[in-house]
């Protein structure tokens, strides 16, 4: 089918936080501010307090309604601090007293119907017949819809008022009855929307039978908002985010020292995912990619800029292009009777996924199986049970490490792993382990978790800053 002549935009949560000075130069761009869609993230910080910290694992409403004994209201008081959260962020945000009051009005009316349904449930499951347990993807999919539905409720009214034509689309399917595919749930919302005359502003949050929570977690925003691109048919799917995609954090190595990407493939879009470090979520790359709409990545303060375009193309000049780190916890199984027995590494599999641990990245040899993975020690520790059970002769280390990842679209004839070790040695670094794959899109290095910030600034300046002063490469 023909692409259609609007584009679909994604604003990140860390961006959302700042919409109001996003308002004159990215929403209500040029003389038309329409023939586009916008679908927005949560305000940043408010899904880690609904559910639980991304990056720490610290418990919002969710974690500690999921590990709540009788009598236990800790997640009363967390549900207390998402709405004096949600309600500082707005007031941040909006100039009209009249709109502060609307949007107030409006986290009190979620919060306390989520509050009254969790009660509810709560006093369902005390009786026999309901299990808790059965309900708490639900429970998830709840909550994590009030904070879409806030961002895109605030950024309605902000554009409103400011004499645009915009539209809150609400996914989340609250009070709903209907029980939809996403799909269903896209073409519905949209429906009666004329976009060369109205401004959508769309929760990244749809509510679905199959669950976006449940099917791809967290940064499900971009999976509704690839959804959205492609049914619609966009003409290009954009992600606007608070620095260009750049050649590593620039909170971390100053943004003066970064290079923006310009241009990069879903190979080292997937690479990054895998590390944390969202380019894009790997679901909604797919999307995008099956449905031929072209995705760019662009810092959300500077519309003028192009940013970064993501598409298949191979590199046309090789090296490293990004230099990126991940927390991980590895656990590593030893067993001297390993050597030519099959079974341990589907059983210590089957444990990583009964208690939904996430590989990262995985070593092995004769008789040692070594994990890296991203999930809470508590899960690990439940792993590290399960296996000792099984396998009562393995000795099994859980430690906590850092992988720092130098990623390319094209790594080959570039002594990455050499140069790497050389640089990380010169600078006085310890490296636990560092692997490169033949096909030269990553290498990992293996390092103590106070050392890995330091080990990104290190690889950084010796592929991408040095390079860039000699000359190698041209400035994207
Ligand atoms: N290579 C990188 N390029 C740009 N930002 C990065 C990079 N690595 C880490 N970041 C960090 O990602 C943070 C969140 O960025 P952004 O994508 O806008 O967030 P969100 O998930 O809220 O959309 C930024 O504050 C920045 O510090
Ligand atoms: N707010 C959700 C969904 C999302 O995609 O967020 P962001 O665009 O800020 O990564 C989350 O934190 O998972």
């Amino acid at each position: 089918m023909a692409h259609g002549n609007h584009t679909v935009e994604k604003i990140g949560g860390t961006s959302m936080s700042r919409v109001n000075e996003l308002r004159d130069t990215l929403l209500i761009a040029g003389d038309d501010p329409y023939n586009r869609m916008f679908v927005v993230s949560a305000f940043g910080g408010i899904t880690n307090l609904l559910l639980e910290h991304k990056k720490s694992g610290k418990q919002g409403v969710y974690a500690l309604f999921a590990d709540s004994e009788e009598d236990d209201h800790s997640w009363m008081a967390a549900l207390k601090r998402v709405q004096d959260a949600m309600i500082e962020a707005h007031t941040g945000i909006l100039e009209h007293p009249g709109d502060v009051s609307d949007a107030t009005d409006f986290v009190r009316d979620r919060i306390e119907g989520a509050r009254s349904f969790l009660i509810d449930l709560g006093r369902l499951c005390s009786y026999g017949h309901f299990r808790l347990n059965e309900h708490m993807s639900m429970v998830r999919e709840l909550l994590s819809g009030l904070g879409e539905a806030h961002s895109a409720f605030v950024t309605a009214l902000m554009l409103k008022r400011a004499g645009v034509s915009a539209r809150f689309v609400d996914l989340s399917g609250w009070r709903d009855e209907g029980d939809c595919s996403l799909d269903e749930r896209v073409k519905q919302g949209l429906s009666d929307i004329d976009v060369s005359q109205e401004l959508p502003i769309i929760t990244g949050y749809a509510q679905c039978k199959e669950g976006l929570m449940n099917e791809y977690d967290r940064g499900y925003s971009e999976v509704t908002f690839a959804r959205i691109a492609a049914l619609t048919h966009a003409k290009e799917a954009i992600i606007h985010k608070e620095f260009h995609l750049s050649s590593a954090d620039p909170n971390l190595v100053g943004e003066e020292n970064t290079r923006k990407l310009g241009h990069t493939n879903y190979d080292v879009a997937d690479q990054l995912s895998n590390l944390g470090m969202e380019a894009i979520h790997p679901s909604a790359a797919k999307m995008l990619r099956q449905a031929d709409v072209p995705l760019r990545v662009t810092n959300a303060f500077e519309p003028d800029d192009p940013g970064t375009l993501i598409d298949d193309s191979r590199g046309d000049t090789p090296g490293v292009e990004i230099i990126t780190a991940l927390d991980v916890i590895s656990v590593e199984v030893f067993e001297q009777d390993m050597v030519g027995v099959k079974g341990y590494d589907t059983a210590i599999l089957d444990a990583m996924k009964r208690h939904k641990v996430w590989i990262v990245s995985k070593t092995s040899n004769a008789n040692t199986i070594t994990h890296y993975v991203k999930g809470s020690l508590k899960s690990v520790r439940r792993v590290e049970r399960d296996i000792a059970e099984q396998f009562p002769g393995a000795e099994i280390e859980v430690r906590t490490q850092s992988i720092v990842s130098a990623i390319g679209r094209d790594l080959r004839k570039q002594s990455v792993l050499g140069r790497g070790l050389a640089a990380l040695d010169e600078a006085g670094l310890d490296v636990i382990a560092a692997h490169a794959t033949p096909r030269n899109v990553d290498v990992q290095f293996l390092m103590p978790r106070d050392e890995a910030d330091k080990a990104i600034a290190v690889l950084h300046k010796a592929f991408v800053e040095k390079e860039e002063k000699a000359g190698f490469r041209e400035a994207a």
